[in-house]
């Protein structure tokens, strides 16, 4: 049908093609006087030519065919589902862009949920989500039948071993069950108060103060990843890797773990064929991927053969006792048989730890600075909370209060309730993992109507979800703390609306840590310097799995003077 049909418009069209050769004694030839001066054509051409004018039209007929369908796609799915390479055109043509808002039209478009079609032979196929019933089903009602999956543990397993991070089941249940007494126990607490006091006022303070002096442009951003670094492979490790040195020199072990974690990355948008005959022949970015583990293990081994050394020096069992990082915690406990854990499994909780809370604060922290940049209103009522605050101090009412040389104590940092709330609004808009990735081990139908069969995988779209009028009203884009303060008090929110910290049985474990340390290092540098955005610097984020700015943030810092914060403390 459609031969004939594009045959008739071909020849309408293009009528040179179709003219009837006249059979004259083995030469094909015209009767027209114009053809006699074309040299004759023999009968084999004149077959080769009919046979070009059919491959031509059915080439036309199969390009309108594929046009016709595509549309038909696009009407349908929103987008167009090109044959093999699927839906991928439209996403490449996106990630030009910013990805993440692409996603969010979309799914605005479709109400809240809908399904990608990637390429043959690759993970790509999907269902996307930000619907907060979706999200409540798979997070939490159903959560057993919503693992990480064997294709995210596989991708992952080189770096994160049977960590936390990818884990299923009984190795994950251990592991949290855990860690989640250690991170709720006092001497936690105290280890991350005094771990951020450290950090903050001998080392943060002097890089900073060094900037601000010069009057030089900084990378915040790079500053506050150098900060979180440090600050979680204490919680993990028990040591220091000094990132935040003066200097800010590189760290190989940092070095080693970004640019591993990097590459794993890679893995999920490459065929899984491809990255295991890569890593079989040590070809390219796996080759990178095992030269970084490498070095990432030779650390990790360090570190646990010297504390296995000074756990077994009687010498020091007060000090040991006292150590309250997470290998030390591990290292003292039994498996059901009794034994100790294995040196790779101490490696594996560690090293997830480290990956979970390496990142994470430090670029929500990052869209935190430039939000208050754009809204100096938010600035001040926070300034006017600290303000009040340390003016409740004993010291404040008998003599001057130094503003340059505070510390917060943690009650006052708890007591910053709008503070809470600003952080929480950023990332809202800006959440520290964007997206995040689920698998289906048997049939089910979400809440919304969408089938889905075993094997399917989930993303839902944290950052979109942050951006749905159905969510949040009308004003969802606008940077507004005060929808989450009631009565002068911060409210939180359901996890299934707000799931920058995931929900459910997975809820970030280091949720109250990352708060509070987030707060202890904006009120420390609110109450210092007014960070400004070098303008024209231009802010957009990074295609990873944390929602790093591409281009870091340069800011200047500007000293605040005295008497500025003093007017904050009067207004209250
Ligand atoms: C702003 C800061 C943070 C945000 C937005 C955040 C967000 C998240 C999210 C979305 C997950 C779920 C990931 C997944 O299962 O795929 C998660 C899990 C986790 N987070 Fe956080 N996180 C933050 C800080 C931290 C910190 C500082 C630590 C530790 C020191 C930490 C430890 C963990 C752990 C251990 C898990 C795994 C929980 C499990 O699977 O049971 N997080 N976090």
């Amino acid at each position: 049908f459609f031969q004939q049909k594009t045959s008739s418009m071909f020849s309408h069209a293009f009528p040179f093609l179709h003219h009837k050769p006249v059979m004259d004694s083995g030469n094909l030839s015209s009767s027209s006087p114009a053809a006699a001066l074309l040299p004759p054509i023999s009968v084999g051409n004149g077959l080769r030519l009919l046979l070009d004018v059919q491959i031509l039209e059915i080439s036309f007929a199969l390009f309108v065919f594929l046009v016709i369908h595509v549309i038909r796609q696009k009407r349908r799915y929103g987008l167009p589902i090109w044959p093999i390479v699927g839906m991928l055109p439209a996403l490449i043509t996106a990630a030009r862009g910013n990805l993440y808002d692409w996603i969010t039209d979309l799914l605005r478009h479709h109400k809240g949920t809908f399904q990608f079609r990637g390429p043959w032979l690759t993970s790509l196929n999907c269902v996307v989500t930000a619907d907060p019933r979706n999200l409540e089903h798979l997070l939490k009602t159903k959560f057993s039948s919503y693992p990480k999956g064997p294709f995210f543990r596989d991708t992952v397993r080189d770096l994160l071993g049977d960590g936390i991070f990818g884990a299923d089941d009984e190795t994950w249940q251990r592991q949290r069950k855990v860690a989640s007494i250690e991170f709720h126990s006092a001497r936690f607490r105290q280890m991350t108060v005094e771990s951020l006091v450290e950090l903050v006022h001998s080392r943060l303070e002097a890089v900073l103060e060094d900037f601000a002096g010069r009057s030089a442009t900084v990378d915040l951003q790079d500053v506050l990843l150098r900060l979180t670094f440090d600050n979680v492979c204490m919680i993990a490790f028990g040591v220091d890797p000094g990132c935040l040195r003066g200097g800010l020199p590189e760290i190989p072990f940092a070095k080693a773990f970004e640019d591993a974690t990097e590459v794993t990355v890679i893995r999920f948008i490459t065929p899984t064929f491809v990255w295991k005959a890569m890593r079989y022949l040590n070809l390219g970015m796996e080759k990178k991927l095992k030269q970084s583990i490498k070095a990432v293990d030779e650390f990790a081994d360090n570190v646990i053969q010297t504390r296995k050394r000074e756990l077994s020096t009687a010498a020091q069992p007060q000090a040991d006792n006292q150590r309250s990082d997470l290998l030390t915690v591990f290292m003292k406990l039994r498996d059901e048989q009794g034994r100790p854990f294995s040196d790779k499994f101490l490696r594996d909780i560690c090293v997830n730890f480290i990956l979970a809370g390496r990142d994470t604060s430090s670029v929500a922290l990052s869209w935190f600075f430039w939000l208050l940049d754009q809204n100096p209103r938010v600035e001040n009522k926070i300034l006017a909370e600290i303000g009040r605050i340390v003016g409740e101090r004993e010291e404040a009412k008998t003599r001057e209060l130094r503003f340059d040389l505070l510390v917060f104590k943690p009650e006052e940092i708890k007591k910053m309730e709008y503070l809470h709330a600003a952080i929480s609004e950023a990332l809202r808009l800006y959440p520290s993992v964007p997206v995040d990735h689920k698998e289906v081990v048997e049939d089910d139908v979400f809440p919304d109507g969408t089938i889905l069969k075993k094997g399917t995988k989930i993303i839902y779209a944290i950052y979109a979800m942050g951006r749905m009028e159905a969510i949040w009203g009308k004003n969802c884009r606008e940077f507004k703390p005060e929808r989450w303060m009631r009565d002068g008090r911060f409210m939180s929110e359901s996890a299934y609306r707000f799931t920058a910290f995931n929900g459910g049985p997975r809820l970030c474990l280091g949720k109250d840590f990352a708060y509070y340390q987030m707060k202890y290092v904006a009120a420390s540098i609110m109450s210092r310097y007014r960070v400004a955005v070098v303008t024209g610097h231009s802010v957009e984020p990074k295609l990873a799995l944390t929602f790093y700015m591409k281009n870091g943030l340069k800011v200047n810092l500007i000293k605040r003077e005295e008497g500025q914060i003093r007017k904050y403390m009067k207004l209250n």
